[in-house]
């Protein structure tokens, strides 16, 4: 179970944060540019401290202001996959993959490397360097190094914000299947309608740092989502 009740002021800008989330599954954080996703994501990972609240995730207390525990992000086994991949340039795929699986101790190791490395269907990449991938292959090895690290938790901040479509729609499938095969939970930031109706089992809406509503799969979630313009097509000069 995810227990989230934070806030933290940032300039003019208020974060105030509330929701719960499901032990295993998606919840989508969505909402508009600027309304305070990445913050949220942020402060569970531990990057940046809440002023009060607490972060609980399957029972564990990562940060709570009132018993002065705040957990070094090392500490908190969250696994944190962002938009560009962020891999280490200088090392292999693979030793990208077992960069993070190597410090977490073997009795805590819950994923095996061959399943990731099936899963995500990167054996044919592991020898290569980050530059020679494209960025579908960059984001599904961004995924592997994640789920290597045996995370109690996942957060994946716009993990298809930065590819075409035609890479959104082969590295989906990835998720999805990583989604249904890991009893994990998992907080996924988009802007894509979308994507949140094909992965999330509970949606939070978000609005200038407030969460205004959330659904439960048991719900309708489409009516949560406001449909999105179909972009305007570019018009090329003949
Ligand atoms: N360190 C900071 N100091 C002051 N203001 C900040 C800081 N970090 C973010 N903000 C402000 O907080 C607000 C929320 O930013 P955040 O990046 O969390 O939004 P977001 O919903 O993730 O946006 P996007 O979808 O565009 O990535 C913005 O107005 C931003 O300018």
């Amino acid at each position: 179970m995810i227990d989230i009740d934070i806030q933290r002021q940032q300039g003019d800008f208020q974060v105030n944060a509330r929701f719960t989330g499901n032990d295993s599954g998606v919840t989508a954080l969505f909402g508009p540019s600027g309304a305070g996703k990445t913050s949220i994501v942020n402060m569970v990972a531990g990057l940046t401290p809440p002023d009060a609240g607490h972060i609980v995730i399957n029972e564990r207390r990562l940060f709570d202001s009132s018993r002065k525990i705040n957990l070094a992000p090392e500490k908190r086994r969250i696994g944190y996959i962002f938009q560009d991949g962020r891999l280490f340039p200088h090392l292999s795929v693979k030793s990208n993959l077992t960069y993070g699986m190597k410090q977490v101790p073997v009795s805590q190791r819950y994923i095996e490397f061959d399943t990731v490395v099936e899963l995500l269907g990167i054996a044919h990449l592991l020898e290569r360097r980050p530059a020679k991938l494209s960025g579908g292959e960059k984001q599904r090895v961004a995924i592997g190094r994640g789920l290597l690290s045996s995370p109690a938790m996942l957060l994946m901040d716009e993990p298809l914000a930065s590819l075409d479509q035609d890479r959104k729609l082969e590295v989906l499938p990835f998720i999805r299947r990583m989604c249904r095969e890991f009893s994990l939970p998992i907080l996924y930031v988009s802007h894509s309608r979308d994507e949140i109706l094909t992965l999330a089992s509970r949606v939070i809406l978000l609005r200038a740092g407030q969460t205004v509503e959330s659904k439960n799969p048991t719900e309708n979630l489409e009516t949560l989502l406001p449909p999105q313009p179909i972009a305007p097509k570019l018009c090329v000069n003949e």
